[in-house]
């Protein structure tokens, strides 16, 4: 729960961090999981979560950083947070961009030559660049007495950074593909918002437009997708997408969305059914989706960049049920289908275009054709109290995402269902289930019109 006591002494938040690391040490031996640590062998994360491991977990965060507050005083923690932010995140993203996490060998160390020579940059910039990662636990000094000649051994963090590229990725799309849009934030709000009573809505007065018109580094794009597709030249064209593809399909095995996925309806009863995926990535759902029932078909509808990695990754056991085509969701869909798949998508796009989306469905609907959603719910009222905030701030985070990159915002449930209503009346919202505390919803919508 959240405290809401604001003159807790040290030795009482002290108290209370052991209390919480002892229950969750408790918790842990209780399920037979073995505990993280910060040496390069440790587990890659808590391997199960009951209901119970996760809130303690994110109870402690929120002690943990109510101790580093108030130990440090209000206004050193800000200097130290203010001072800090910014170099870790340009830390990091250099880190992921040159893959120093493949440089080191998971049980050995490397020196800062052999380093240097991996990522292919000047030796200085790797020992500056390393000195301030070991501060922030992304690798450590063999021999921390001399570390200017001692070599280098991954920690924890780093280690977990080397054996799953899904977490590369997900560093890739979170700061480096949206860094830039989120530090113009208060440059778009100057520009579009301030006097205002509404923030707009209008994709071309977002911050990332506003990073991304025309300057050599982050080029001219409309959105993000199109950056994505685009930037990169010759065989280096689309490497964005083909990360984000990699993201995609991490959040899946991390949040066990396939399970949403697999539960979303009840596919067997669809019988010998049609499935188009709108937007549906790299293929990740649609080959969980078809191995699960062998009944189904499915079409994966998305970018250009997508088919490549479509092609490399459908497994030949499905080859003939799951195929790949290229479209555009702002253009007619023209494949005549039993279910049409949005997971994921329309969080992404204003009201406008999120409508939008839905009409050009309808030249290939057919009467009594379902389309199926699968999004995130944003918060519902007044930020419940008792959560613990580490958890409200996860879909803050996401929120401000939205706001710098679409202008979109979180929705809902009754902004769910006004999409729908608006974008036709004969869209017949048939079911809906949400569940507050994994913020997803399930619609099942039925076209009426002939
Ligand atoms: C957040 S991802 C969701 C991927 C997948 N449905 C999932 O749940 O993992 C959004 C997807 O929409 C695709 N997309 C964005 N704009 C698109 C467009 N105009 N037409 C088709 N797909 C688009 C992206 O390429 C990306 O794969």
């Amino acid at each position: 729960m959240a405290s809401s006591n604001l003159k807790p002494t040290l030795s009482e938040l002290g108290a209370r961090v052991k209390e919480l690391s002892e229950t969750l040490e408790r918790l842990l031996r209780e399920s037979e999981v073995e505990a993280p640590t910060l040496a390069a062998d440790s587990p890659l994360n808590i391997a199960k979560f009951t209901p119970e491991i996760f809130t303690t977990k994110q109870a402690l965060q929120d002690a943990l950083n109510d101790l580093s507050i108030v130990s440090q005083g209000p206004s050193e923690s800000v200097f130290n947070y203010a001072h800090n932010a910014v170099p870790d995140m340009a830390c990091l993203n250099i880190l992921n961009r040159f893959n120093f996490w493949s440089a080191i060998p998971l049980d050995g160390s490397a020196s800062m030559a052999s380093i240097a020579e991996h990522v292919k940059l000047p030796e200085e910039a790797v020992q500056r660049v390393i000195e301030h990662a070991a501060t922030i636990r992304f690798f450590t000094y063999a021999d921390p007495a001399h570390p200017s000649t001692s070599p280098i051994q991954h920690t924890s963090r780093s280690a977990a950074l080397a054996r799953l590229p899904g977490l590369r990725a997900l560093v890739s799309g979170c700061i480096e593909n949206v860094g830039p849009s989120m530090l113009v934030m208060p440059e778009a709000l100057e520009k579009f918002a301030l006097g205002k009573k509404e923030l707009p809505t209008d994709m071309s007065k977002t911050a990332f437009k506003l990073a991304h018109s025309g300057g050599q580094v982050f080029g001219d794009y409309t959105d993000s997708w199109q950056l994505l597709e685009n930037d990169g030249e010759g065989e280096k064209k689309g490497w964005r997408q083909r990360t984000f593809i990699e993201w995609m399909a991490y959040i899946k095995d991390i949040f066990g969305t396939v399970d949403l996925l697999l539960g979303a309806t009840d596919w067997e009863k669809e019988g010998k059914a049609h499935v188009v995926d709108i937007g549906g990535s790299g293929g990740h759902d649609a080959f969980a989706l078809a191995s699960a029932h062998p009944n189904l078909t499915i079409t994966v509808e998305d970018l250009h960049e997508c088919g490549p990695i479509f092609s490399t990754q459908v497994p030949s056991t499905l080859s003939t049920r799951v195929t790949f085509r290229e479209h555009n969701f702002f253009d007619p869909q023209t494949v005549s289908a039993d279910i049409y798949l949005l997971k994921l998508i329309l969080h992404d796009w204003p009201d406008a275009e999120s409508i939008k989306i839905l009409q050009q469905l309808r030249p290939a609907l057919k009467s009594g054709a379902k389309i199926l959603f699968i999004d995130y719910m944003g918060k519902q009222g007044e930020i419940d109290p008792n959560l613990p905030r580490s958890i409200t701030q996860f879909g803050t985070s996401t929120d401000l995402r939205m706001m710098a990159l679409f202008n979109a915002r979180e929705r809902s449930l009754e902004a769910w269902k006004g999409i729908v209503g608006k974008a036709d009346q004969r869209f017949e919202i048939v079911r809906v289930e949400a569940n507050p505390l994994t913020y997803m919803v399930v619609m099942e919508v039925v076209w009426r019109g002939q």
